[in-house]
């Protein structure tokens, strides 16, 4: 039994380097597909702007494209998942590490029925960044360097750990957004909605 009880959850974690259109398909699977997003950076703005004590940590780590500690960001997936009655969720750009691989596995006792995985090179994820214009602090050149980094060396290797298990489904997400969305609606098929 998973931390919702007897409920029967779909999790689909969606991974791939920053900028590699994650957020941008997640958005186009919760139309098609019924999904609820759950976006692990998003959570952390949110709580950044909320005020909360553990605000200026997280503004301080996203500023330095580095990973916040699993408790928080955990804990903001948790929260997120029980107030929502969804039985199907994305989670996008978690886990980073393999810190936060085992302590979600470890806390919620949930495992994804299949992982996601955006790949792109850095030279089309960093033109990406720089013309995203959303005003994020992270989509600065020198942040760009540093979130490459890091998922070359923390966030890779949490997809090998999938990959391993056969859970991974990669796609070419260097092509243009409707084509990446084809790709992305022939895996999502068995979860398509049924009308009745
Ligand atoms: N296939 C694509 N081709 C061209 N531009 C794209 C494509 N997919 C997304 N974009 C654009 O690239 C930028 C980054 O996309 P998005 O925010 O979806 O990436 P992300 O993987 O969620 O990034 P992050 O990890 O930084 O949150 C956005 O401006 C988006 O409109
Ligand atoms: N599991 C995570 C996810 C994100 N972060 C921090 O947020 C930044 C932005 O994340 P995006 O997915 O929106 O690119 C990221 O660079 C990290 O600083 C995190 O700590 N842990
Ligand atoms: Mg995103």
């Amino acid at each position: 039994e998973n931390m919702l009880g007897d409920k029967k959850v779909t999790v689909v974690f969606v991974l791939g380097g920053p900028g590699s259109g994650k957020g941008t398909q997640c958005s186009n699977i919760v139309e098609h597909f019924g999904f609820t997003h759950l976006s692990a950076g998003d959570l952390l703005r949110a709580e950044i702007k909320s005020g909360s004590e553990n605000g200026t940590m997280i503004e301080n780590m996203i500023k330095e494209g580095k990973i916040v500690p699993s408790e928080v960001t955990i804990k903001l997936l948790q929260q997120a998942m029980i107030k929502n009655e969804n039985d199907k969720f994305l989670i996008d750009g978690f886990p980073r590490n393999e810190e936060n691989r085992a302590a979600f596995e470890n806390v919620t006792k949930i495992s994804p029925a299949f992982v996601l995985f955006f790949n792109c090179s850095e030279e089309e994820m960093e033109r990406r960044l720089l013309g995203r214009n959303e005003g994020r602090v992270d989509d600065n050149i020198e942040t760009i360097r540093k979130r490459f980094k890091v998922f070359v060396e923390s966030s890779l290797p949490v997809i090998e750990y999938y990959d391993a298990k056969d859970k991974v489904k990669k796609i070419d997400a260097a092509k243009p957004i409707p084509e990446v969305f084809e790709d992305v609606k022939a895996i999502f098929a068995p979860y398509a909605k049924v009308i009745v």
